[in-house]
């Protein structure tokens, strides 16, 4: 068979030419936005990957019995295709096959070879078939299209707002900040931004930390047990503190042992606190809801201060909310029980094969460089929020617990679980897998390899991580197939959650499919998501902030049920109001007197005389 050389644009490897197939599919398959082409020259390759056109005469057609080169252009706002070319190929489907996944937003132009027979068979005899959108537009027989528009540039990450901004400044300049808000003004989005700088900046000498399991996903992906072990002003912190946080939502669950049941307290009561931290800096602008009626009724939800408006508003919103594509909203629980009870009832009614996950726990060293003991290890991954052990079956509703896709699909994504295959079979099919990002996870051909073999302590292969039970996934096995809310699919294989420690150092990681069963959840486990649908059973509600947390998830009116509503029980903790009260009399009281000198300045600078 004569060499064939494959460029690719937008790659695992960046722009690259390959000689072999295979290792052209592995840098493009599953990733987003991915260009490449297959040429039968190094020269024409080199050409169309540097934009330096080749003679027309030059260019080959390519024709070979079993591969073919298909076009596709998807439109990145309607998920509809389009033809290019006058003359489209005639591969058919077969009529009730399994739904391909569609392509994604975003992508508009996809190139690639692949063989004829890669849509291929399933256990049960029927075909993964690409039906449209994805709408093949050319074929090897065909003339050469023109060059291809340049490629999309990558989605831009959120522009922090002015208010954002200058609160990175004051980081960047060394102060010492706490910064606040109400839920959705970006306080996450706002400390990934500084944690970012400060990496840059202080390379492995950054801590982040985080009292609950979500806010620390939601952060960067770890979480430290240990919030009281910062010890404010003293050792672990010894060039800058940032703290961030909203008050008026939940407390941390109190540690407890055995016999004392130590209560919740504030950091601001903390004698360092003041020490350490000047007055806080208030985020205002909230960008998870867009309704100005919605925030107002937040505000005042808030602060435990509602009007009769308001009430009248969220006693509206118990009433049933439709959804076309099967998914149904997230119901949020106060309590773990009704969440499990709910999770349960629903996986029990349907029929199909459950397949269970056990994730692979291991555990590393604490600060000092100690070996993390086992049962240390394993309380710290049960503060994580992707589980232990998760039972899935077709149809199972599921929320992604990571970012991935350049933000086309964010912790706290609700899909359905519509198959089950191995990552080899997903790259056979075009499907994009969720990213493994530990190294000794993936072979180069796109399977899973074992990872830690019993009694490895390979420091820089593992960062010295023992496995605590389970050993390795195999390539062999089979992961959820999602069709997320916005039409994204995604192969959910397993990623790494981590729990570190103060300088950075991994004390456990838990290797698991980052889903979630997502009939329901815990208010608490639900902290620091953004949901478009939304269903809040208010009934059983037993802690200050709780209702305020639960509501404040949901991005808008039209996609929040809410059942239960008592407004005796909206309530926000007296301390909390106190203390926000203190700092912002008197900070009322300097906005007024720089006002007041504004205004002195301005008449004694400026004739007004007429
Ligand atoms: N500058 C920004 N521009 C546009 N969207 C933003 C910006 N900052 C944050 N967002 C979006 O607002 C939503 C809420 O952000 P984020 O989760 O950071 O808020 P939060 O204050 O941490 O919320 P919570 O207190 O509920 O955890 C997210 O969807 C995020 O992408």
């Amino acid at each position: 068979m004569p060499v064939r050389y494959y460029a690719v644009r937008i790659g695992r490897e960046g722009p690259k030419i390959y000689s072999n197939y295979h290792d052209f599919q592995m840098a493009i398959c599953g990733l987003s936005g991915s260009s490449g082409k297959g040429f039968d020259t190094y020269r024409e390759a080199e050409a169309w990957l540097t934009g330096v056109p080749m003679p027309a005469a030059s260019v080959t057609n390519v024709t070979s019995q079993t591969t073919t080169t298909m076009v596709w252009e998807v439109s990145s706002d309607s998920h509809q295709g389009s033809t290019l070319a006058s003359t489209s190929t005639t591969i058919s489907y077969q009529t009730g096959a399994r739904p391909y996944p569609e392509p994604q937003p975003g992508r508009r132009w996809f190139e690639y070879e692949s063989p004829l027979n890669t849509r291929h068979a399933r256990p049960n005899g029927d075909r993964l078939t690409p039906p449209p959108p994805y709408i093949p537009l050319a074929r090897y027989n065909m003339p050469r299209e023109p060059e291809l528009p340049p490629p999309l540039p990558p989605q831009p990450a959120v522009e922090l707002s002015e208010e954002q901004k200058q609160v990175l400044r004051l980081v960047q300049n060394g102060k010492n900040i706490f910064f606040t808000g109400p839920a959705g003004t970006g306080k996450s989005v706002l400390l990934r931004a500084i944690i970012d700088m400060l990496r840059v900046k202080f390379g492995g000498e950054v801590a982040i930390t985080a009292p609950t399991g979500i806010a620390g996903v939601n952060i960067g992906g770890s979480t430290i047990y240990s919030w009281a072990g910062i010890r404010l002003g003293k050792e672990g912190v010894q060039q800058l503190l940032v703290v961030s946080g909203d008050f008026f939502q939940l407390p941390p669950v109190p540690d407890q042992d055995s016999t004392t049941i130590i209560p919740s307290t504030f950091a601001f009561d903390a004698l360092s606190w003041s020490r350490c931290i000047d007055e806080p800096v208030s985020l205002t602008k909230v960008f998870r809801q867009k309704d100005n009626k919605f925030v107002d009724m937040l505000s005042a939800t808030r602060s435990g201060k509602l009007l009769d408006w308001h009430i009248r508003e969220f006693m509206k919103l118990k009433r049933v909310v439709d959804y076309s594509d099967g998914i149904s909203p997230t119901q949020l629980f106060p309590l773990k029980s009704q969440v499990e009870s709910c999770n349960k009832t629903h996986l029990d009614v349907l029929s199909g094969e459950q397949v269970t996950y056990s994730a692979m726990d291991s555990r590393g060293f604490d600060m000092h460089e100690n070996r993390i003991p086992i049962v240390v290890a394993e309380q710290l991954l049960d503060r994580l929020v992707v589980p232990k052990v998760i039972s899935l079956k077709i149809g199972a509703q599921v929320m992604l617990l990571r970012n991935l896709l350049q933000g086309k699909l964010v912790n706290g994504s609700l899909g359905k679980v519509i198959d089950f295959m191995t990552t080899h079979e997903a790259t056979q099919c075009f499907i994009e897998i969720a990213n493994l990002d530990t190294p000794a996870q993936r072979a180069p051909n796109g399977d899973f390899l074992p990872t830690l073999p019993p009694g490895v302590d390979d420091e820089d292969k593992y960062k010295g991580l023992l496995a605590l039970d389970r050993q390795e996934f195999t390539k062999h096995e089979r992961f959820p197939l999602v069709r997320f809310t916005n039409d994204v699919h995604l192969l959910c294989a397993p990623l790494s959650f981590t729990v570190e420690g103060l300088k950075g150092n991994v004390e456990a990681q838990r290797i698991q499919v980052p889903l979630v069963l997502a009939w329901a959840m815990s208010i608490h486990k639900a902290q620091g998501q953004t949901m478009t649908r939304v269903k809040v059973d208010l009934q059983r509600i037993f802690e200050k902030g709780q209702a305020y947390v639960a509501l404040s998830r949901a991005t808008s009116l039209e996609g929040l049920e809410v059942i239960g509503f008592d407004p005796s029980r909206v309530l926000a903790h007296p301390r909390v109001i106190d203390w926000q009260a203190s700092w912002q009399a008197q900070r009322d009281q300097e906005e007024e007197m720089d006002m007041d000198w504004a205004i002195e300045q301005y008449y004694s600078s400026t004739d007004i005389s007429v």
